[in-house]
């Protein structure tokens, strides 16, 4: 096998109100560098990569091995050397980013030629919801759904922002924010929440990014129960708009937040929430317009 590298980008879901359905890839990347061996070996040279476990039930690994057998191929053990520059469990889809590194390292070592809805479609099954998968996959803005166990996509236009993302030192996992929503919502919540998310892909489709980002700030699916975890959300949210943000959310599951900004504006809010958050990681990061790459 002649050595290859993936390349993955981070994402952020749910843009607000596009609850399991929004995502944006972000210029923050997961590399792994792939060649042959008699067994699996994983090297890794970087603080955002999880404890490591045996290589076999590695996440990568895993999702690598499920994509093969989904296809009744044989997958060969490789030598993994693995490099992020995404953190776990704070909201920017590093679990997604991990399991497209699995399905890109299957596709090429057993000659799949998978196309990215098929990547998406095992993706999604894998992770249980499509919206990091989708732009980890197709990169920029993608719109998706399981609907009727297959997923669904639409891909808009990359939009032309910047985000500043504020990124507290402690994790929250997916499972333990999702915990917080309520099991059921009333017909009037659900026609509200949902109005405000179509007004929010329309705007977006438009690039009307002042009326995206109002949207972004009403959600009434998840934002109102998880805020209260998060202990800067009203200063973050404050200082965003008075530097000029058209909108500030919560990244994913949190607990990071993101900025949409116009061009040129991220810098001076990434050093005013880093003077104020001195423990919080502040980056002004573009939207990633490619998704995988594997060379
Ligand atoms: N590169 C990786 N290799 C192996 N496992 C990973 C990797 N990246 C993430 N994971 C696993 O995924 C977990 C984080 O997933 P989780 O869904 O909680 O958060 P997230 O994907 O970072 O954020 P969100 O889904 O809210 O955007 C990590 O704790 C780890 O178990
Ligand atoms: N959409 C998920 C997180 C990212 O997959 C949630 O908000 O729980």
């Amino acid at each position: 096998m002649t050595p290859f590298r993936i390349v993955v980008p981070a994402s952020s879901a749910n843009l607000g109100p596009g609850f399991d359905s929004l995502g944006l890839a972000l210029s923050l990347y997961l590399t792994v560098d792939v060649s042959a061996s008699d067994a699996w070996e994983i090297e890794q040279h970087s603080a955002y990569l999880p404890e490591q476990v045996d290589a076999y039930d590695h996440l990568i690994v895993s999702a690598a091995r499920e994509t093969a057998a989904h296809w009744h191929e044989q997958l060969p053990p490789c030598h993994l050397s693995m490099q992020s520059d995404i953190p776990l469990a704070r909201g920017l889809g590093s679990s997604a980013s991990a399991i497209v590194a699995g399905i890109e390292l299957a596709d090429r070592v057993c000659c799949l030629s998978l196309t990215a809805d098929e990547k998406l479609q095992l993706g999604a099954s894998i992770e249980g919801h499509p919206d990091n998968i989708a732009p980890a996959v197709m990169g920029g803005l993608v719109i998706s759904a399981a609907a009727d166990g297959v997923a669904e996509r639409v891909l808009l236009p990359v939009p032309d922002v910047e985000t500043v993302l504020a990124i507290p030192g402690e994790a929250l996992t997916t499972e333990a924010a999702r915990d917080v929503l309520p099991a059921v919502y009333t017909r009037e919540q659900a026609a509200s929440a949902s109005a405000i998310s179509n007004v929010l892909v329309a705007a977006l489709a438009a690039g009307d990014y002042a009326r995206a980002g109002r949207m972004m700030e009403q959600d009434l699916f998840h934002e109102p129960y998880r805020q209260a975890m998060l202990p800067h959300y009203e200063t973050i949210r404050s200082e965003a708009g008075a530097h000029g943000a058209y909108g500030t959310v919560i990244s994913g599951a949190g607990p990071a937040m993101i900025s949409f900004l116009p061009e040129g504006k991220g810098d001076s809010l990434v050093s005013r929430l880093q003077d104020r958050l001195p423990d919080y990681q502040v980056m002004r990061l573009k939207p990633d317009p490619n998704g995988v790459l594997s060379s």
